[in-house]
């Protein structure tokens, strides 16, 4: 079988995008995230106060996995916990029977407040699920066999909606040739490494490894090519209030790309503008990778491609132009 589900924006600036999934006999709007490896819901475990504007999952009691507990936290810092079931998920007509489904009992108050996502769909290998005392198959890893092909593709779009693919590529979504590298999946992510970066049409060597992540709003790589990229944009500034590079929301911003397998990957500069802040100017889409030891290819750097993740015998990350 193959299917696919929408990937619709949460915001005007393309937070995180959302995709609908049925649980149960719910239909929640999950953030798939490649960053990260469990399926966890808002659920009827949690005090009614903190499921205000949300859907969610209504347990059966029946369903649960006695004893099983699951602890989630983020690179921002939010997390997640609760207990699991073994239930139903449809993503896109692609049916996983008795999947483990992360029921939460508490949310940090990022994720109570942002009434859109009512949970998480994790797309890293199942290596990294939190669920103890026996760590839980991924969604993808669940339904792999069924899958006409074992792969999805991800087709983020900049302000409009998009798709994940489960098990075909779309010849429709993308434009020339598929450039396949092999995926470093050693730590549980869809890591790549690439050779050089690009900004305007001006080439650097170097070597930039990380991971992507459809869980990440932004492009964040390491701080000597950020500072040499906002060196090309009048008027920037790293400003800590607002926790990163702005710059006048006038400006023009250069092109950025990372070549990966001999393959410029370019990021347009108009998708690096990511917003305007409270104080008048706007926040840039590429931030420095401090404090987190690799590079992190998210939202920003995903949105103009369709990419391609494949668990074959050797885990390949196939790159498309849209
Ligand atoms: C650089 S890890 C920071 C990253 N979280 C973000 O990117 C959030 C996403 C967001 C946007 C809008 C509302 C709420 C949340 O957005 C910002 O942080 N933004 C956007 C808004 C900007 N003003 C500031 C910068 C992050 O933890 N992702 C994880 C998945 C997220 C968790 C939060 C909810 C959405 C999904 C995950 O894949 C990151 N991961 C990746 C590898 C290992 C561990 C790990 O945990």
């Amino acid at each position: 079988t193959n299917g696919s589900a929408p990937a619709v924006p949460s915001d005007q600036y393309d937070s995180l995008y959302l995709s609908p999934v049925t649980v149960g006999s719910s239909t929640l709007h999950l953030d798939f995230d490649t960053g990260s490896s469990d399926l966890w819901v808002f659920s009827s475990l949690q005090a009614q106060s903190s499921l205000v504007g949300h859907d969610y999952y209504m347990v059966d009691p029946a369903k649960e996995k006695q004893g099983y507990t699951w602890k989630i936290s983020y690179g921002d810092g939010s997390g997640a916990s609760g207990k699991v079931y073994a239930d139903k998920v449809v993503v896109g007509g692609v049916t996983a029977t008795a999947q483990a489904v992360e029921a939460a009992t508490a949310v940090s108050a990022q994720f109570t407040q942002d009434v859109d996502t009512d949970g998480l769909l994790g797309l890293a290998m199942s290596t990294l699920n939190t669920v103890k005392p026996q760590q839980q198959k991924t969604f993808f890893d669940t339904v792999l066999k069924q899958l006409a092909q074992p792969l999805f593709a991800v087709d983020l779009k900049y302000h409009a909606a998009g798709s994940y693919d489960f098990g075909f590529i779309d010849k429709s979504k993308y434009t020339g040739a598929i450039n396949y590298v092999n995926a470093d999946t050693s730590k549980g992510w869809w890591g790549v490494s690439a050779t050089a970066y690009s900004i305007g049409n001006a080439s650097t060597s170097a070597t930039v490894s990380g991971i992507l992540d459809t869980g990440t709003t932004l492009l964040y790589v390491d701080t000597p090519i950020v500072k040499a990229y906002y060196a090309k944009v009048k008027g920037s500034k790293m400003d800590n209030t607002q926790g990163g590079y702005v710059f006048p929301c006038s400006a023009t911003l250069p092109d950025f790309s990372l070549t990966i397998g001999g393959v410029k990957q370019i990021v347009p500069g108009k998708h690096i503008n990511y917003s305007p802040t409270s104080a008048g100017n706007c926040f840039g889409g590429i931030q420095t990778n401090d404090g987190i030891g690799f590079s992190i290819l998210g939202d920003i750097f995903l949105k103009s491609k369709y990419v391609i993740h494949e668990m074959g015998s050797t885990p390949r990350i196939g790159f498309a132009q849209q």
